[in-house]
């Protein structure tokens, strides 16, 4: 990115996980790590969990193959400027983004993930829906620990990796911003987000998290589908098993998620999508800062 440049930008939230927008149809940005990083900066950046590069999925290496059922692909990085295979809040914003700038209507489309072509419907009232596939579940015990206190763990695959906690108190989680320690290391070769989950009611619960790449977010729309379907087998509601859907409220830090499992497997996510600003980045300062 050459000095004097300006590079368009929006901010965005889903369940105030926030997300840098950078506009890129023709993926003609060197997005680096470090200029990610850079930009996540809450201090000297402008701020986020992560970032959102929107990128035509016929113009990236990596979606090409995804072109014929999704016209947009969703480069996601962590605050930390590493690459993830999905993030659930982040499709939501990201189809919030398209419907903004005149690319989508309300109704259905499809959008390109490292984790495969997800379904999106925007609805009327505002709230978007995301088909998310279906939940992977290694086998194999997994602990979680913060400080003294060590957890057993559900290792759910959403895409990404996610270790999933119930505990009886979400403030022995203590602070997220590290990674948690987990065990053994083989379960999680390429690093893990931990879920710390309460009960709340039947079918209802309350987490944190600390995301890989990020540190504790307000919100993860995968780690509440990791979560939703951790405490269904909990509670003995294998959907495809009882041949009816679970439905689980998941209240994040953030907001409110509401994740259904489906008896095929298939996984629905519902929250908000919100663009609370638009504006652009001053290339000198991106090189400076990169300096
Ligand atoms: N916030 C996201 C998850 C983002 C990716 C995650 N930190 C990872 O590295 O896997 C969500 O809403 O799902």
């Amino acid at each position: 990115m050459s000095t004097r440049t300006r590079i368009p930008f929006l901010k965005g939230h889903g369940t105030e996980n926030d997300f840098v927008i950078v506009p890129d149809p023709d993926n003609a940005l060197d997005l680096t790590r470090a200029a990610v990083a850079v930009l996540c900066d809450r201090r000297a950046g402008i701020g986020a969990d992560g970032v959102l590069h929107v990128v035509r999925s016929a113009a990236h290496p990596e979606a090409t193959g995804m072109a014929a059922e999704a016209e947009w692909f969703m480069d996601y990085r962590n605050g930390d400027g590493s690459v993830a295979e999905m993030c659930g809040n982040g499709v939501r914003v990201f189809a919030r983004y398209l419907q903004h700038a005149g690319h989508v209507g309300e109704g259905d489309l499809a959008i390109a993930t490292r984790a495969g072509v997800k379904t999106v419907h925007i609805a009327k009232d505002g709230d978007i829906t995301v088909g998310m596939g279906r939940a992977r579940l290694p086998e194999g015990e997994v602990t979680v620990s913060v400080g003294e206190h060590t957890w057993p763990a559900r290792n759910v695959n959403m895409g990404n990796p996610h270790a999933v906690a119930f505990v009886d108190d979400l403030a022995q989680a203590g602070n997220l911003y590290d990674p948690p320690p987990f065990s053994p290391a083989a379960a999680y070769p390429d690093g893990v987000n931990v879920e710390f989950v309460v009960d709340r009611g039947p079918r209802h619960v309350a987490m944190r998290v600390h995301e890989r790449g990020s540190g504790e977010t307000r919100s993860c729309g995968t780690g509440a589908c990791a979560v939703a379907v951790a405490a269904a087998r909990r509670d003995g509601a294998d959907p495809a098993v009882t041949g009816t859907p679970a439905t689980y409220t998941v209240d994040l830090p953030g907001g409110r998620l509401v994740i259904t499992e489906r008896p095929d497997g298939e996984i629905e996510m519902t929250g908000p999508a919100v663009i609370v600003a638009e504006g652009e980045i001053d290339g000198e300062w991106l090189e400076n800062a990169l300096r």
